[in-house]
C-alpha cells in the first residue's frame, strides 16, 4: 500500500490522535497553535489541549498580509506569493513550537490548518446575483505538509460553501460535539476580530443548533487604534476607551447595517465593518469631530450591543443562558462589563470552565474538524440552512 495511505489507516485506528490545530484570524496578530490529543469522534469526541502558543507576526508580515487583506484592490501577484509564503511560514512556526515542546514531527498525526482569510464574500456581502458565496483562505496546505512531513488537512471553508453554507462560521461543528449539554442553554461566544456565537439549546437537539457571526468584535476598535495611535495595535485593557463617553447618536448610526437585522445564521467580516463604515456613520450622525476616546468608547459599546441584541433574540425573557467566552475580546474589561450589564439574566463563564483555554478555542475547533474528516460520520444537523451535515477540509500529503 502507498505509504501515505498506510499512515492514514494507522492514524484512523488509533484510540487517540495527536492533532495540531492552527488558526490565524481576522486580527492578524499571529498564528495560534494548539497541540491536541483527540480521542473518539462525533458525540464521543474528547480533546485534551496538551500545548498552546500564539506565535506573533512581525511587523513586516503584518504589513504584507494587510496589503491584501479584505481589499478589493489587492495586488494579485502579492496574493499568489503570500499563498506559498504563509504556508511556509506557518510550517516553520509549527516546527519551532514542536521543538520548544520537546516533540518530534513524527509524533504528530495530523495538522489542521485554517490558513489566513484574505477575503470573505458571502452573497449577502458582495451583492452580485450572478456569483455564489465565496471566501478565500491562503497559506497552502501542501507546503505545510511537505515542510513539516506531517499530513495536513486544510482549506476547510470551501466544502461548507459547496454544500450550501456561507463558509463561516464553522464553530458549530466543534462546539456541538465538545460543549453541548442537555439541560443547559449555552452560548459559546467568541470575540475575535468578528464576534460570533454558537447556540446550544438545553434540549441538545442537533437540528436546532447553529453558529452565527453577529458583527464586529474587536476589528473596528483595532482598525481605529492602528490608524490613530501610532505604534499601538489594539486598546489594551480598554485603557483609551475607558476614558471616553459613549456617543448615542454615533452608536445609533453604527447600528443601522442591514446585516445586523438579518436572520441567523449569517456571516460577515472587515469587508463590511471597516473604517469607511465608521466614517459614514459619523457623517450621518454629525459626529465627525468626536474625540478619539469617545469614538473608541462608542465602538466598544457598539460591539457589546450587537452581541447583546443577538443573544436576546435566542432566548425568552425568563430564560437564563450560560455564556462561555473565548477570543481576545474577553480580555477587554470594558466590553465584558458592557455585556454583563446588558445581559443581566445570563451567567458568564469562559471556556476555561469547560477545560479549553479560551485563547486556543478556535485552533482546537480546527483540530476537531480534521478529526471528524478522518474518523467521524457526518453529524446530522438536519435541514437547517447554513449548517450542512458534512465533514470538511482537503488532505495534503507530505510525500
Ligand atoms: N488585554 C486585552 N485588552 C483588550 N483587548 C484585547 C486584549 N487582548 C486581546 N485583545 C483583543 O483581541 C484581539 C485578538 O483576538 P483574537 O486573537 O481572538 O482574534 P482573531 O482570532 O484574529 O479573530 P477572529 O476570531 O475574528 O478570526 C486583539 O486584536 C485585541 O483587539
Ligand atoms: C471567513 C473567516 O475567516 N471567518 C472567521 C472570522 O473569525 C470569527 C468569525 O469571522 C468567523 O466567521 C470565522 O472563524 C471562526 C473560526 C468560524 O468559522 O467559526
Amino acid at each position: 500500500m502507498n505509504s501515505n495511505w498506510k499512515k492514514i489507516f494507522q492514524i484512523l485506528e488509533k484510540e487517540e490522535r495527536l492533532i495540531i490545530g492552527l488558526m490565524s484570524g481576522t486580527s492578524l496578530d499571529g498564528l495560534d497553535i494548539a497541540l491536541c490529543a483527540v480521542s473518539g469522534a462525533g458525540s464521543q469526541t474528547s480533546v485534551n489541549v496538551l500545548e498552546f502558543t500564539t506565535v506573533p507576526y512581525d511587523n513586516e508580515l503584518k504589513a504584507a498580509v494587510k496589503s491584501i487583506f479584505s481589499r478589493r484592490d489587492a495586488d494579485l501577484q502579492m496574493v499568489c506569493l503570500m499563498n506559498e509564503q504563509i504556508g511556509l511560514l506557518h510550517a516553520g512556526m509549527i516546527l519551532e513550537a514542536l521543538k520548544s515542546w520537546g516533540r518530534k514531527p513524527e509524533e504528530i498525526d495530523v495538522i489542521a490548518s485554517h490558513g489566513q482569510t484574505i477575503f470573505h464574500a458571502p452573497a449577502s456581502l458582495h451583492g452580485l446575483p450572478a456569483y455564489p458565496n465565496a471566501t478565500l483562505q491562503i497559506g497552502d496546505g501542501d507546503h505545510i505538509a511537505v515542510k513539516t512531513g506531517i499530513i495536513t488537512i486544510s482549506d476547510f471553508r470551501q466544502k461548507h460553501i459547496a454544500a450550501g453554507g456561507e463558509g463561516a462560521p464553522l464553530a458549530v461543528y466543534g462546539d456541538y460535539l465538545l460543549f453541548s449539554k442537555k439541560g443547559e442553554n449555552r452560548i459559546m461566544l467568541n470575540i475575535g476580530g468578528i464576534a460570533n456565537f454558537t447556540y446550544l439549546p438545553a434540549n441538545n437537539d442537533a437540528s436546532s443548533v447553529f453558529s452565527t457571526d453577529v458583527g464586529p468584535g474587536n476589528t473596528l476598535m483595532d482598525q481605529y487604534v492602528q490608524k490613530y495611535y501610532k505604534g499601538l495595535y489594539f486598546d489594551e485593557h480598554a485603557a483609551i476607551a475607558s476614558k471616553g463617553t459613549v456617543n448615542q447618536a454615533l452608536l445609533h448610526a453604527l447600528m443601522q447595517a442591514e446585516f445586523l437585522s438579518a436572520d441567523f445564521p449569517k456571516t460577515t467580516g472587515p469587508e463590511l465593518f471597516n473604517l469607511p463604515y465608521l466614517e459614514q456613520a459619523q457623517e450621518r450622525s454629525g459626529t465627525a469631530g468626536l474625540g478619539q476616546e469617545d469614538v473608541l468608547a462608542t465602538l466598544c459599546q457598539f460591539s457589546a450591543r450587537v452581541i447583546i441584541e443577538s443573544v436576546e433574540k435566542c432566548f425568552g425573557k425568563a430564560e437564563t443562558p450560560s455564556i462561555y467566552l473565548s477570543g481576545g475580546g474577553m480580555h477587554n474589561p470594558l466590553l465584558v462589563a458592557a455585556l454583563k450589564a446588558g445581559l443581566p439574566n445570563a451567567a458568564f463563564y469562559t471556556t476555561d470552565d469547560l477545560a479549553i483555554n479560551p485563547d486556543a478555542k478556535e485552533a482546537v475547533l480546527f483540530a476537531v474538524l480534521a478529526n471528524e474528516t478522518l474518523a467521524g460520520e457526518q453529524t446530522n444537523f438536519g435541514e437547517r440552512e447554513g449548517v450542512p451535515s458534512i465533514t470538511m477540509g482537503k488532505i495534503c500529503l507530505p510525500k
